[in-house]
């Protein structure tokens, strides 16, 4: 789009229209449009990265960036003061409870995070579902653990009928969810307390928002669930894995945003390979298998 019909079609005042300009050569710089020249005027097109914000794409990850730039979770970006003092994060000490507790007291804040993990579920799903078909053959059931409001789960039920999903996640987080698919069904519990027994654990996006103890308990309540019924399944987890010499630069910035973002909010972290085997070794399985599935998250299967 030429930038005089672009300008032209905004509502701003005249005397701002160079604040247009400067604003869509950051855009530009940052590889969210791209700029065409003729003697005539300066035009802009989408890229890639910028359709992926327009809200009809079927893989639109604005609802993810507009939970990521939400004032209740850019606020605790201010550190000044908890440098100074023992919070464990400073979003508890903004907010005065975890994350979790927060988001679950406030139904709209709880709609909007539901919303988009949701937005990034179905973006990794098809990738999952098309570059690792075979994770999931063979398997009888599989609980997704924090599964949210079930995107993952719904796509994994649809491709495999044979195998019988749970989301399993909070009770606020389930609560009045129906599956859509026979093999498909919703259980709100607490994954510190007891996991459903099953043959396979996903956890994706989970272990990343927990300090090391915490992977450990969790890890471990899922070895009870998948040893439960006397078979012995696998866990899979779904998350980034930090180094991987072999990357843009665009990733490892996203990767370094993420565990900074993760410290911040949850008292949690983004893990190297050395730091993955540690959590999965203390928890008591025996082997481990990586298969980078996109840029930024990688998918772990562990074994008893
Ligand atoms: C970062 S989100 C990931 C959601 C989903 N797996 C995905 O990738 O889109 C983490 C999920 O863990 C859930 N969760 C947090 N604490 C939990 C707990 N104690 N037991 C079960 N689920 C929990 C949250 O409600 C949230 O849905």
């Amino acid at each position: 789009m030429p930038l005089s019909i672009l300008i032209s079609s905004l509502p701003i005042h005249p005397s701002k229209t160079t604040f247009i300009y400067r604003l869509m050569r950051i855009l530009t710089h940052f590889g969210f449009f791209s700029q065409h020249k003729n003697e005539l005027e300066v035009s802009y097109d989408l890229t890639d990265a910028s359709r992926l914000l327009l809200k009809d794409h079927p893989f639109s990850v604005t609802p993810l960036i507009q939970v990521i730039l939400d004032p209740n979770f850019v606020r605790p970006h201010q550190y000044s003061t908890w440098l100074k003092n023992d919070d464990i994060t400073p979003f508890e000490m903004e907010h005065g409870v975890a994350f979790y507790d927060y988001v679950g007291q406030d139904p709209k804040l709880n709609h909007l995070f539901n919303d988009a993990m949701a937005s990034d579920a179905r973006l990794v799903s098809t990738m999952v579902i098309e570059k690792c078909e075979g994770v999931f053959k063979g398997l009888e059931s599989l609980v997704d653990v924090g599964g949210g409001t079930g995107t993952m789960a719904k796509a994994i039920a649809k491709s495999f009928p044979q195998l019988d999903c749970i989301v399993f996640d909070l009770p606020h987080v389930v609560a009045g969810l129906q599956g859509g698919y026979d093999n498909l069904k919703y259980v709100g519990g607490n994954m510190f307390e007891a996991i459903p027994p099953t043959n396979s654990i996903l956890l994706e996006w989970i272990l990343h928002n927990w300090n090391d103890e915490e992977c450990v308990q969790i890890l471990k309540k899922s070895k009870e669930a998948i040893t439960r019924e006397g078979k012995e399944g696998k866990v899979i987890i779904i998350d980034m894995v930090m180094e991987n010499l072999k990357e843009d630069n665009e990733s490892i910035e996203t990767k370094l945003f993420f565990d900074l973002q993760m410290m911040v909010l949850f008292a949690g972290k983004e893990r190297n390979e050395k730091e993955w085997a540690k959590l999965i070794f203390s928890a008591g399985f025996n082997n481990y298998k990586i298969t980078p599935i996109l840029g930024l998250k990688s998918l772990i299967e562990v074994y008893p």
